[in-house]
């Protein structure tokens, strides 16, 4: 068997089909030697060595995939306290172990594999001090109205009354939260209720200038460049190739992300990996497509969006409604995989439409928004008993999601609108916890809890171990010219299997090229 066959097969054969690849995009390129230095500090610190190996297997043994690499749709999720899945780095450990096992035990087989020796039999318990994101009182308004005062040579129009009728519009309003780390948190609503404008927020992608409130990991407030690093933003749309296949799609991604001291054929293993933790096995070798071209199913698709985008196995995940567009059995099996990133030691944050019976099963919190303003925030669990003390009970059998939204739909075309159940889930927050503001219970600063999570084989920061994060934090993995290349080469392969398309645009670029320099000549 191959060394690579060999890889496959063990992965297939391993536990527990959530790989992440450990690299983050915007790693500097001695991140690696860093990473080692740390893991080596770790394992000294704790004692550990391979043969802890056996405390590993723990946690949610429920496979995700069946032996033929299908997803596991049959289990039904159970609620149950989040269990921990391994990170990238512990289960390619594991390949590695299990490829030295079956080689020629007489041979000494040196594998440059430290940088993977992280310190695995972490995973088999809990973190005592996991990442807690708090969002506190977040609100943001926009001008809306007519157009900003006629501005020449940036001076605004002095005349009176030019922005006399513009508004303000409030599209988040005092919204508060906390998402931890093993936990699914989803921002439920209506179209136009702040979804994507919340998750947005949290993200920081729109500017900290106009947002009031606080957004904190582990109590710190998160600086951009850091968080940055530490997470990913998957969109709504799949802006992918459309010919180029599943596989290469995600090596192209792990090329560009990942540092240029990972080898190739460790970029290599980490996709392969990826791929089976996606659930895209049996889609490796199947081209995107598009509306021409036959490729791969909507959700598959969207997976690979997903895979695009945790490819350096981030802290934080946010989504923008992962599920839409897709059908009940597509979109449960992306919360699935969702569910199991999570579980790694991440915190993930989506936005949804109306979540399937299913899917409620994964998500661990939920936000209701209204027109910008929470109606509900707690467990799916604790929903009857919220509507139930607000007088509207949920009917048995009733699905619980579409009960609220129809609900929340109907308070907002009353006089009042949603103010009644915005002050009750007011009051229903204080008496469920009095200590809301204060409940991030991590005793772990951010610094150390990044390095405790690096430890565990998530790498997902480029600052070093001693420094100070927050300041030091680097922005890219690789030197331009590598990303150039890497994007050079992605569209000319794609090119080179749609001819028509190339031609095309050559054709395009040549007449764009020609025409003002005849039409110069001619003057
Ligand atoms: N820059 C902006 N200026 C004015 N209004 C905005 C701006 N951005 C968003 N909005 C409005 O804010 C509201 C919330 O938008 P958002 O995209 O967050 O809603 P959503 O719940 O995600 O909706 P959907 O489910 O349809 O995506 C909408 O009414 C939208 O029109």
């Amino acid at each position: 068997m191959t060394n690579f066959s060999h890889l496959l097969y063990t992965l297939k054969h391993v536990d527990t089909p959530n790989i992440l690849t450990p690299y983050p995009s915007s790693l500097p390129i001695n991140f690696l030697e860093k990473v080692v230095q740390l893991q080596i500090e770790h394992s000294e610190m704790s004692g550990l060595g391979h043969s802890n190996m056996s405390g590993f297997y723990t946690g949610d043994s429920r496979p995700l995939f069946n032996p033929n690499n299908q997803m596991e749709l049959q289990q039904y999720p159970r609620r149950s306290k989040p269990s921990i899945s391994p990170t990238l780095g512990e289960l390619l450990k594991r390949v590695e172990d299990a490829q030295s096992d079956t080689s020629n035990y007489s041979t000494p087989v040196h594998h440059h594999h430290q940088v993977l020796e992280l310190g695995y039999a972490c995973s088999s318990m809990p973190p005592s001090n996991p990442f807690v994101l708090s969002f506190n009182n977040l609100t943001y308004s926009v001008k809306v109205g007519p157009k900003m005062p006629f501005s020449v040579c940036g001076k605004a129009d002095p005349s009176p009354g030019s922005s006399k009728t513009a508004s303000t519009k409030v599209l988040l309003n005092d919204i508060s939260g906390e998402a931890r780390e093993g936990e699914i948190m989803a921002v439920l609503g209506a179209s136009g209720s702040g979804k994507s404008t919340l998750i947005d927020a949290l993200a920081d992608r729109i500017a900290k200038e106009s947002l009031k409130g606080s957004v904190t990991l582990n109590g710190e407030v998160l600086e951009s460049r850091l968080l940055k690093v530490i997470s990913a933003y998957v969109m709504q749309d799949d802006l992918l190739f459309p010919m180029l296949t599943v596989e290469e799609t995600l090596m192209f991604s792990a090329e560009f992300r990942l540092p240029r001291s990972l080898s190739r054929s460790k970029k290599k293993a980490r996709v392969q990996a990826l791929i089976d933790q996606l659930g895209l096995r049996n889609a490796a070798n199947t081209v995107i497509g598009d509306e021409g071209h036959r490729g791969v199913s909507g959700g598959e698709r969207r997976r690979v969006s997903i895979g695009i985008d945790i490819v350096h196995d981030p802290i934080l995940l946010f989504l923008d409604e992962p599920t839409s567009g897709l059908d009940s059995t597509s979109a449960f099996m992306v919360v699935k995989v969702l569910q199991r990133i999570a579980r790694s030691g991440s915190i993930v944050m989506l936005s949804v439409h109306q979540p399937s019976y299913r899917i409620l099963t994964l998500l661990d919190r939920l936000i209701f928004l209204s027109h910008g303003q929470t109606v509900f925030g707690g467990s799916p669990g604790s929903l009857p008993e919220f509507f139930g003390q607000f007088g509207h009970p949920i009917p048995e059998n009733e699905n619980r999601t579409e009960f609220a939204l129809d609900l929340i739909r109907e308070l907002e075309e009353a006089p009042d609108g949603t103010k009644t159940l915005v002050e009750f889930n007011k009051s229903w927050q204080t008496m469920k916890n009095p200590m809301n503001r204060t409940r991030n219970v991590s005793k772990l600063s951010l610094k150390d809890a990044i390095s405790a999570s690096i430890s565990r084989g998530k790498l997902v920061s480029g600052a070093p171990n001693n420094s100070n994060l927050t300041s030091s934090v680097p922005t890219f993995a690789n030197p331009l010219w590598t990303e150039m290349m890497v994007l050079s080469k992605r569209s000319l392969l794609n090119a080179k299997r749609m001819p028509e398309l190339f031609g095309i645009r050559l054709g395009c670029c040549s007449c764009y090229r020609y025409n003002p320099g005849y039409s110069f000549l001619s003057s």
